[in-house]
């Protein structure tokens, strides 16, 4: 399977920090790839650098062949990358509808795919005319991810989404991602949920210490319990 986005070598530094000693992994085309680690591994940083918003100061990060090391964020956001944060990206005093008519900059709507976010995020329909700010916390979750969809995109670079939400909003979240998956995205997800994680990830790559230490297909790393004790410190089975 060809590569749709490839790190080699990248390391980044924050202030005075070393933060990313050179991260190597590819992501295929079409799929899932998880991006997991212990905390302070490096998986935030990561997305960041590829989004452009920390430089990488040495390595190279190709983008269906292009290299995207020295572009501006706005740039990388252009060829088809959208990143949802951990910290939610949205306006607190915008509402709903204003969050997501920002968000799909190429023009009005598409109903038919607002519908299908609906049918997910029930609460969005709910909320359409709320401001975000005053929405919970699971369901701004929902509203940056939706904002991140609201248009096809080729990648999407996710930073735990299931962080806050309630199991049946993560049991419909997987669905969305899994259609998502298989139809017009390919994804990058940083989770720290495992059961999330196994149900979703085709692929996987495993950071510790600013690299990556394992990178391979899902399947193989579940069923690897020493290889999970090793690199995260708990098997994949003792978090759910
Ligand atoms: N702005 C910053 N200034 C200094 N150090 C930072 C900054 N942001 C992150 N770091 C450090 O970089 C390292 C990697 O952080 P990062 O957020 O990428 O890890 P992570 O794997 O996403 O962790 P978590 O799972 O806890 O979110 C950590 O040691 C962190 O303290």
């Amino acid at each position: 399977m060809t590569a749709l986005l490839s790190l080699r070598g990248v390391k980044t530094n924050i202030g005075r920090y070393h933060i990313l000693h050179g991260v190597e992994f590819d992501v295929p085309e079409g799929g899932l790839t998880m991006l997991l680690g212990r905390n302070g591994a490096g998986k935030t940083t990561t997305l960041r650098t590829i989004m452009g918003l920390w430089r990488a100061h040495a390595g190279e990060i190709r983008f269906d062949g292009k290299d995207i090391t020295a572009l501006a964020t706005p740039d990388i956001a252009r060829l088809g990358i959208a990143y949802v944060p951990e910290s939610m990206a949205i306006f607190g005093d915008l509402t709903v509808q204003e969050n997501l008519i920002l968000a799909a900059r190429s023009g009005p709507f598409d109903q038919k795919r607002l519908d299908w976010i609906f049918a997910r995020f029930e609460a969005l329909k709910r909320f359409w005319t709320l401001p975000a700010g005053h929405l919970s916390g699971g369901q701004k979750q929902m509203l940056a991810v939706a904002r991140a969809i609201i248009e096809p995109r080729r990648l999407l670079l996710i930073d735990e989404p299931t962080k806050g939400l309630a199991p049946a909003i993560i049991a419909n979240m997987i669905e969305a991602f899994r259609e998502l998956k298989d139809g017009e995205a390919t994804l990058l997800v940083v989770e720290q949920n495992f059961f999330f994680a196994r149900e979703l990830g085709d692929n996987v790559a495993v950071m510790d210490d600013g690299k990556v230490a394992h990178c391979g297909g899902m399947a193989a790393f579940a069923a690897d319990t020493a290889l999970q004790q090793h690199l995260l410190g708990l098997g994949m089975g003792e978090h759910q």
